[in-house]
């Protein structure tokens, strides 16, 4: 149970993601000189959102945003192996628009798991954040679950799904959404059984890329109380990201390390929303940075259609050639 939580911004938090975010503007810099203008700076821009902070209890009940109900259909029900620990992976992040590595987070981390614990992988989680969360280029809840929700189904990943409970209400903080995941598989569904019908727990685990664990180890972004929460009780596994010292990152957690599982990228990819939604402003292809039919949804909705709007005016003052040599650059 946590007992209190200090108050903070999600100013400061946007803030200290900086480290990542400086990897990032190297690469918007360029394309931005190569372009000639600072509208790729808008991206950067880091919303002023305060978060209050409010007291939570894992055995509180929740309330459930209208018609919600909790995604469990890919859920496995009885373990294939008795002797391994189930758990369930939730990505908490924008998602604004999925791309194929939060998909690949997934991937890694069921390879890493296979290979290194005694875990087994009984589902998966992505968690769209709030609108509230206000961060630029956050597209609405609704289309974000939706691409969220093409993207998961695909039957090579038969377990993972999409939980709209965090998109469709105010503001959750982490903390509170890994307890909503604890109680509705835990207390709602009741767990998980063996093949002998003996009942287990599932562990919730966070699933993060490192840029976000790097805010863990700033002081005033996450609450004392919320990553003795997080990382004491559930546990994290955690994607290694370009531009992001994980060992660093993870210098200040010490006390959590046991429950801290670092899976290191062995295929360097840096695609990122922020990188996808600047493609789309410039009217750049991005398929295959993202699932073909959220690539689709997109231009069938429209969306982002400011980002693509920009890029026509910077057509109409004559930057066609810049535009054509950096889509043939990413040819
Ligand atoms: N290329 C990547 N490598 C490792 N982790 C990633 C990568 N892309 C996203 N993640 C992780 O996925 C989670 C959700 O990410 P989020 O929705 O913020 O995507 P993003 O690409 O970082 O978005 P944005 O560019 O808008 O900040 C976060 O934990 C983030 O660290
Ligand atoms: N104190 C907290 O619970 C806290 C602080 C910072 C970020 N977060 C979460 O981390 C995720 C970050 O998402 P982005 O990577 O899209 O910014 C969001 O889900 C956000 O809610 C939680």
């Amino acid at each position: 149970m946590i007992i209190s939580s200090a108050p903070m911004t999600m100013a400061k938090y946007f803030t200290i993601r900086n480290n990542y975010f400086t990897a990032l503007s190297v690469i918007l810099a360029f394309l931005t000189t190569a372009l000639g203008d600072s509208l790729s700076l808008l991206y950067l821009a880091r919303p002023e959102v305060p978060m209050t902070m409010a007291t939570t209890d894992s055995q509180r009940k929740f309330t459930n945003p209208s018609n919600y109900y909790f995604p469990h259909d890919r859920l496995t029900r009885v373990m294939r192996d008795s002797s391994k620990i189930p758990i369930v992976l939730v990505a908490c992040g924008s998602f604004s628009p999925v791309t194929y590595l939060h998909l690949r987070m997934f991937e890694m981390a069921k390879d890493y798991v296979r290979q290194n614990t005694d875990f087994e992988i009984v589902g998966g989680y992505l968690s769209p954040v709030s609108d509230m969360y206000k961060k630029a280029g956050l597209l609405s809840a609704n289309h974000r679950v939706e691409m969220c929700t093409i993207a998961a189904d695909d039957i090579s990943m038969p377990w993972l799904m999409v939980d709209p409970w965090e998109a469709l209400q105010s503001y959750q903080r982490t903390a509170v959404v890994l307890d909503h995941f604890d109680h509705e598989l835990n207390i709602v569904l009741g767990g998980v059984q063996t093949e002998d019908g003996e009942h287990r727990n599932v562990q919730v685990m966070l699933l993060a890329g490192s840029d976000l664990i790097s805010t863990m180890s700033e002081p005033g972004v996450w609450s004392h109380e919320d990553l003795d929460h997080i990382l004491g009780r559930y546990g994290c596994f955690i994607i290694e990201r370009a531009g992001t010292d994980v060992d660093q990152a993870i210098d200040s957690l010490a006390r959590w390390r046991h429950n801290i599982h670092i899976i290191s990228q062995l295929i360097q990819n840096d695609v990122s929303s922020t990188k996808v939604r600047l493609f789309l402003r410039r009217g750049l292809s991005v398929r295959y940075l993202l699932p073909s039919r959220v690539v689709d949804y997109i231009n069938e909705n429209n969306l982002y259609i400011d980002e693509a709007a920009a890029a026509e005016k910077e057509k109409g003052k004559g930057k066609e050639h810049q535009l054509r040599k950096i889509e043939e650059s990413c040819a």
